[in-house]
């Protein structure tokens, strides 16, 4: 995976949330933090081409996000904040199904798919169950399911531990941790962060910090002093 940020940034409305940032990303996890409204969904969106840079331009294995989003949509796979804005059918393998059908994927090819993303995550029982049934766990499992069925290079997952009591935070960290894909994790659970490969810090829509996770966390606690 190589994505690279030349000078990217985001206005909405005149108002900077991303400032102009350049750097490569080549790490197999990386893990994004920084205080409320800091700038690092818009960041995180920045690299499967769900927002368009305002200025600059960010390109994943080559593609670039604003011209070539398709492209860069079947290689980086985005798990939202909310998995119930996620999962639209009511039963989970059909969504699932929806997916890859919107992908292309052959419709013979999609039931194998979809019973391989669940079984990946150990979940091949929650297949005929309604989604809005699931647990909060059950349902960013789930979620995460839908995304690797699309077999992506990258997942970006956006607090994917945030709702969920101890048990099943560490039943999704450890699925996070068991992946082959590259991840690239927004979260306030330090925890889940500390053993990644790399770290960026966002503050006040700027990169403040960026290197090895310990680091990273020590200056993001000296921020919320
Ligand atoms: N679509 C949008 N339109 C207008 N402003 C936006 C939009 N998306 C984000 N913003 C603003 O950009 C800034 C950065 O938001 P962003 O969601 O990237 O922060 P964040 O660090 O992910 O926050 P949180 O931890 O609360 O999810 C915020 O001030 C937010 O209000």
């Amino acid at each position: 995976m190589d994505i690279e940020f030349h000078e990217a940034g985001v206005s909405f409305e005149g108002r900077q949330a991303l400032h102009p940032v350049s750097l490569a990303l080549r790490e197999h996890r990386i893990g994004i933090i920084g205080l409320n409204g800091s700038g690092k969904t818009t960041f995180a969106r920045l690299i499967n081409g769900l927002t368009k840079p305002t200025t600059g331009h960010v390109r994943v294995n080559g593609h670039d996000t604003a011209t070539e989003t398709q492209a860069v949509m079947a290689e980086a796979g985005f798990v939202f904040q909310v998995p119930q804005n996620q999962i639209i059918l009511p039963i989970l393998k059909d969504d699932i199904a929806l997916g890859l059908k919107a992908r292309g994927t052959l419709k013979a090819d999609c039931e194998a798919k979809t019973f391989a993303a669940l079984s990946r995550l150990g979940i091949e029982h929650l297949a005929h169950r309604r989604a809005h049934e699931l647990s909060g766990g059950e349902l960013q499992l789930a979620a995460l399911a839908a995304v690797l069925a699309t077999e992506p290079s990258l997942v970006i997952l956006d607090e994917p531990t945030n709702q969920l009591d101890l048990k099943n935070r560490a039943i999704v960290t450890n699925a996070i941790a068991s992946l082959k894909e590259n991840v690239i994790v927004i979260s306030h659970d330090l925890d889940l962060i500390a053993g990644f490969d790399r770290a960026l810090l966002f503050g006040e829509g700027r990169l403040i910090e960026d290197g090895q996770p310990a680091t990273v966390i020590d200056r993001y606690r000296t921020l919320n002093l």
